[in-house]
């Protein structure tokens, strides 16, 4: 065995004696170590899935059990066998030419953007702009924190307005792709040609151009790009993750030139929206899942919608790799080891699924009236946490264990709390159960 196989197999080692043995077959055991060099060391997976899980949330481990085990810091590289094309919508370096690269991503559009609280305002703007280009607002200006979905109304607003003139002219490019592309214009001498391409637009897009900060160069090429368009009346579109003055070292000029039009922000979609994000998602991708999944992702994951996503993406692969249907239950599975950032919801569905199947019993007879004792105390005991770790009303509770009344409910709470106070055996498994239902 040479040094990298040995060293590979002492860091899967370390792995199995975490991971639950789901997430060591279907995640851990197929990746290979193809290299060591360096002190990194390359490992090969069979999907992006798989590479996307490692990066979130095997990455530290593995640095840790290459510490262990060497006494050096080893960085992991991770490589997809045969890597599928990117997802998100590259900026690509655009060789100067005359030929105008859109860079469009075609699935960011108005239809199948989800319109909330927190981007109601903005998706407003851009549908006005997409169809009054260069008129009403000037440059727009969307800002906001990341995933948001500033990128997706910026490629909205050029979707529509090929769709409804496809002899239109429009550019998406980020600050940096930007930046690059001048770089090269000056390196190859040809400054024209990247005149031409940038000034013979009617609708420029740049993402994030808080990276123009630091870079006077760009900043003064983008200020005369800025103009030209401006005085056609060509519509400008830009995004950033904060308001033009807080962009540390943006010369003033362009801060005021970024003020004449409308700058509106994007905050973090509310539950009710993300649960509707998911949805159309899950929809659009031809996703079988329960609503009450639907919920209990939303409630998991309040940070931004670029998450949303991937943990709906996660289920989905979670569910596919286990061969099983996706359930409440089979998402906590699939979503634990994440570093969730929101606060999270349990709902009854999930206290239902975990409590029958730590009982061995089915959920239908969880739910229903048979009054042997091996079903009735897990009912009592479902009713009894589903009170005390949801936030849902006796009524409630009552109606999602089969339609029963709400004395019912409060009769089986007292059963349970009584109990308690004397049966140790009925102590532990609560406590095993609140702690499966609250890692
Ligand atoms: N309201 C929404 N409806 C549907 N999808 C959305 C919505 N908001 C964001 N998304 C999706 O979330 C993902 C991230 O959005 P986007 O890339 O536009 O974020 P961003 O604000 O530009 O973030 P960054 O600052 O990181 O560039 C995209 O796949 C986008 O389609």
């Amino acid at each position: 065995m040479n040094d990298l196989e040995a060293l590979w197999q002492m860091i899967k080692k370390s792995f199995k004696t975490e991971a639950s043995p789901v997430t060591y077959s279907t995640l851990i055991e197929p990746a290979k170590a193809i290299s060591l060099a360096n002190n990194q060391m390359t490992i090969e997976l069979p999907t992006r899935f798989h590479k996307d899980y490692w990066n979130d949330s095997l990455a530290d481990k593995f640095r840790l059990y290459a510490y262990e085990a060497t006494s050096t810091k080893i960085e992991p590289h991770f490589i997809v066998e045969s890597e599928e094309p990117a997802e998100q919508p590259q900026a690509t370096v655009v060789k100067p030419s005359f030929k105008v690269n859109t860079a469009l991503n075609p699935r960011y559009t108005f239809d199948t953007f989800v319109i909330g609280k927190g981007n109601q305002m903005a998706h407003a703007a851009a549908l006005v702009v997409s169809e009054e280009p260069g008129n009403m607002y000037n440059p727009l200006f969307f800002y906001g924190g990341v995933g948001l979905g500033k990128t997706h109304l910026m490629h909205a607003i050029g979707n529509k307005m090929m769709a409804t003139n496809p002899e239109t002219r429009v550019k998406y490019v980020t600050s940096e792709a930007f930046t690059n592309d001048f770089i090269n214009a000056i390196q190859t001498g040809t400054q024209e040609q990247f005149r031409q391409e940038y000034r013979n637009l009617d609708l420029l897009l740049v993402d994030d151009i808080q990276f123009f900060a630091d870079k006077e160069g760009t900043q003064e090429e983008f200020f005369h790009t800025f103009n030209a368009l401006y005085e056609e009346n060509k519509q400008i579109v830009l995004t950033s993750d904060r308001l033009p003055n807080e962009i540390p070292k943006l010369q003033d000029r362009l801060v005021s030139r970024f003020k004449w039009g409308l700058s509106v922000d994007i905050t973090p979609p509310d539950l009710e929206t993300r649960i509707a994000i998911l949805r159309s998602k899950a929809q659009a991708d031809h996703i079988d899942i329960p609503n009450d999944t639907l919920t209990y992702i939303a409630g998991q994951i309040d940070s931004n919608v670029r998450e949303l996503e991937g943990a709906l993406s996660r289920v989905q692969a979670y569910a596919h790799l286990s061969k099983a249907m996706i359930t409440t239950s089979l998402a906590s599975d699939a979503l634990k080891g994440l570093k969730l950032s929101g606060s999270t919801v349990l709902t009854i569905a999930l206290i239902q699924e975990k409590v029958a199947s730590y009982y061995h019993i089915s959920q239908a007879d969880l739910k229903g009236k048979k009054r042997v004792k091996q079903i009735v105390v897990p009912r009592q005991i479902a009713m009894y946490l589903s009170r005390e770790l949801t936030d849902n009303s006796l009524p409630k509770i009552g109606a999602e264990f089969g339609g029963k009344d709400h004395t019912t409910v409060l009769h089986s709470i007292d059963k349970i709390e009584e109990a308690l106070q004397t049966d140790q055996s009925l102590q532990e498994d609560v406590q095993n159960l609140k702690m499966e239902l609250k890692p």
